[in-house]
Formats: C-alpha cells, sequence, structure tokens
C-alpha cells in the first residue's frame, strides 16, 4: 500500500485554499481538516454568549467546554458546534471580520493545534490554515503556502458571494481581506507565515485546476 502523508496548505484570506485542499483530499482519498472553520466556530459561540473576544481566559473557558467536529458533506466540509450544524453561521460577515482577534490569544491556539494534531495523527491528512506548516504538521511531507494578489483575492471572494446570493461590496472586501491578513501576519503567536520549506505557488493567474495539479505533482513525488 502507497505510504499516506499529511499535506500542510497555509496562505492568506481567499488564496483558494480550502478548495484546492478539498480537490487534492479528494483525489488522495484523504481527509480534508478545514482549520479556520475551527477558529471561526469558537468566534461564533462567544459572539453568541457576548464574550470578550479580547477576554483570554473566558476564551480557553469556552473551549475546553465547546466541542468542535469536521465532517465531509456534499458541499464541502460540515461543522458541528456542541452537535448544531453551524457550516453556514461561522461564514458571516461578523465573524469573518472578527475572527483574527479570537485567533491571537496563545492559550486558544494552543488547544486548536493540540486537537488538529490528533486528527492527523495517522497521515492521510489534507490540512488547510495560516500556520500548518510551521505549527501544527512541521513534518508534514508537502507544504505549500498559497499566495494571490489581493485585488484578485477579492474578486474571488465577491464572485463567490454573487453567486451564493450574499451581498457584497468588493471595494469593502479588499480592506477587510487586507486588515485580515494584517492582523493574521503580525500577531505573536503562529503568525501567518510560509515555513521555510514551503512551495510558494502564486495562483493570481492560475485556474484552480491547475493549482491541483501543481500539489498533485508535489504529493505523489512523496507518495512514491
Ligand atoms: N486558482 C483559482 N482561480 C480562480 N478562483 C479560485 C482559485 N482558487 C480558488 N478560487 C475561488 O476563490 C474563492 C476563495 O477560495 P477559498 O478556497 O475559499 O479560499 P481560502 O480557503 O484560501 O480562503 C472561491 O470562490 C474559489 O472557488
Ligand atoms: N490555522 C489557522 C486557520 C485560521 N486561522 C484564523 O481563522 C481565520 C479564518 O480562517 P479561514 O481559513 O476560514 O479564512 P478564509 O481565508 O477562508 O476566509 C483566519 O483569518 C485566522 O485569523 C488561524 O489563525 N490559524
Amino acid at each position: 500500500m502507497n505510504k499516506k502523508i499529511s499535506i500542510a496548505i497555509d496562505g492568506p484570506a481567499a488564496a483558494g485554499k480550502s478548495t484546492v485542499a478539498k480537490f487534492v483530499a479528494e483525489k488522495l482519498s484523504y481527509i480534508y481538516i478545514d482549520t479556520g472553520a475551527m477558529y471561526r466556530a469558537l468566534t461564533y459561540k462567544a459572539l453568541k454568549k457576548h464574550i470578550s473576544l479580547e477576554n483570554e481566559d473566558e476564551l480557553i473557558n469556552l473551549l475546553n467546554d465547546t466541542t468542535i467536529i469536521l465532517l465531509p458533506g456534499d458541499q464541502g466540509q460540515l461543522i458541528f458546534l456542541d452537535e448544531e450544524n453551524v457550516s453556514e453561521d461561522i461564514r458571516t460577515r461578523e465573524v469573518t471580520n472578527t475572527v483574527s482577534i479570537v485567533a491571537k490569544h496563545k492559550l486558544v491556539r494552543e488547544e486548536m493545534v493540540e486537537r488538529q494534531k490528533s486528527f492527523a495523527v495517522n497521515g492521510g491528512v489534507v490540512m488547510d490554515g495560516r500556520d500548518i506548516g510551521t505549527h501544527v504538521l512541521p513534518d508534514a511531507e508537502v507544504k505549500v503556502f498559497l499566495l494571490a494578489s489581493v485585488d484578485e483575492r477579492a474578486i474571488r471572494r465577491h464572485n463567490e458571494n454573487i453567486q451564493k446570493g450574499f451581498p457584497s461590496d468588493l471595494a469593502k472586501l479588499k480592506e477587510e481581506i487586507s486588515l485580515r491578513d494584517k492582523l493574521d501576519s503580525e500577531r505573536e503567536f503562529a503568525p501567518l507565515k510560509k515555513a521555510a520549506d514551503a512551495v510558494e505557488i502564486d495562483t493570481t493567474a492560475l485556474t484552480i485546476e491547475q493549482v491541483v495539479e501543481r500539489i498533485m505533482v508535489l504529493a505523489l513525488e512523496r507518495i512514491g
């Protein structure tokens, strides 16, 4: 049987991480783990409970009392928060624009990373996020850092919103994406950063299929 490897995909907001990670996982029959969804789920719960997103102690208590389960679904990954399906609720603009505050806390990150590592113990996993290659899976056989210009990323999210029938303002989206990238890159603990041994792929002028193909080449080289 072929070796089951781990594939880490990191990069800034709307670079295409989850889209290509899902395809790569499907092609290899691997598990796909969307780590951003875990930070989003905690943010959603904290907002609902009116907990201050700056209060690290309250957030870690909340997280310790929270189960987050990721399951494959027909339309992508399904996210269950304490057994409630929150797959759509965690993608609202409110959650998107506040999740980086929750994700900056050291204790929150430590607990999330522990849970994420446990999902990957047997290999055969494609995981996407901001710190997968640097902290969660530092020994991953394949590490990819996906990039795209901020204009291209804003257009991609804008088109996605329109397709889903959500209101969308391209200029605002660009601002919000830039701010989230700044917060994620400048935070003290496990900031968004390319791992030294990651392969950088600028997807600005590439199709989804081309990006998937490049990652598959890297994966198949390692699987042997
Ligand atoms: N290479 C690409 N070319 C064009 N559109 C893309 C590409 N990769 C992803 N997309 C689209 O961009 C949007 C954001 O992608 P997504 O995978 O959600 O990004 P991320 O997980 O990095 O935030 C989606 O609508 C997706 O279909
Ligand atoms: N491994 C990760 C994944 C996400 N995150 C945080 O969670 C947020 C949402 O991640 P996401 O992957 O769902 O975001 P999108 O790029 O899909 O919009 C990011 O902006 C980060 O603040 C993180 O800190 N570390």
